[in-house]
């Protein structure tokens, strides 16, 4: 099923996308040509189980690695066609990140961790304070905007990645499992909150995981298996 928001031109669009890895002197084919196209606003589920490539997909499509053939293009840029530093702004203008473990910054607190990416955007301080204030309010950390990532619970920490990711306003989230580290009942909630708050500012999104469960409150589902979509 379509997210009803979807219009326009694909936010992501991968074709024949490629990776394989040698390892002892053995080649193993990740992925083995990927289609995919992301509206903007859609949340698209990516399913497959441990080792079927899930974050190796999400890696090409973050611009984070290298070693990829085929066709990458983010916000209607090819991957290919840029230099580093422009996949660097490409990424940073338009991606967000949400991880299984929530790689906060450990000596600054809630608001800080939010705060950081915006200021690397040249966003000034009060408005990026205010920005990561009201986003941890909303994920209900109202409370809790002055702790560390020691002082939070695990769930408390993933809504903070959560706002993190979402500071910026990106076009597309890219989230790994974001919710494997939780037990069930925190995992919904915090799942439940994030595609919330993803609607909410209208970012597409593609989520890697192995629970069919969370995947079916997503907008769409795509099935990695023996390196293809299915
Ligand atoms: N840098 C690397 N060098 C060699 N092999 C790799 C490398 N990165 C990933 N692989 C292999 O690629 C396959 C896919 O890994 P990937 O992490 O993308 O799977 P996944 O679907 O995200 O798994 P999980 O759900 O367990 O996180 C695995 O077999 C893995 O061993």
């Amino acid at each position: 099923m379509s997210s009803p928001l979807v219009t326009g031109a694909p936010i992501v669009s991968l074709r024949g996308l490629k990776r394989a890895f040698e390892q002892g002197g053995q080649r193993i084919e990740v992925l083995r040509g990927i289609d995919l196209d992301i509206m903007p606003g859609e949340i698209v589920a990516l399913l497959g189980p441990s080792g079927s490539g899930k974050s190796t997909m999400l890696q090409a499509v973050g611009l984070l690695e290298g070693g990829f053939e085929g066709s990458i293009s983010v916000a209607g840029e090819r991957a290919e066609d840029l230099a580093s530093d422009q996949r660097t702004r490409l990424r940073r203008e338009h991606l967000g990140f949400v991880y299984q473990f929530h790689h906060l910054l450990p000596d600054f607190n809630a608001r800080e961790n939010v705060v950081m990416p915006q200021m690397i955007l040249g966003v000034v301080r009060a408005e990026a304070e205010a920005r990561a204030d009201s986003l941890l309010t909303i994920l209900g950390l109202g409370q809790r905007l002055t702790h560390r990532p020691s002082q939070l619970s695990g769930g408390e920490q993933q809504r903070v990645a959560v706002a993190r990711a979402l500071a910026n306003r990106p076009t597309l989230v890219l989230a790994d499992e974001p919710t494997g580290n939780l037990d069930e009942v925190t995992a919904d909630n915090v799942l439940a909150e994030f595609l919330a708050l993803v609607r909410g500012e209208g970012s597409a999104a593609l989520v890697a995981t192995h629970n069919e469960r969370l995947a079916a409150k997503m907008d769409r589902v795509v099935r990695l298996k023996e390196g293809v979509l299915v």
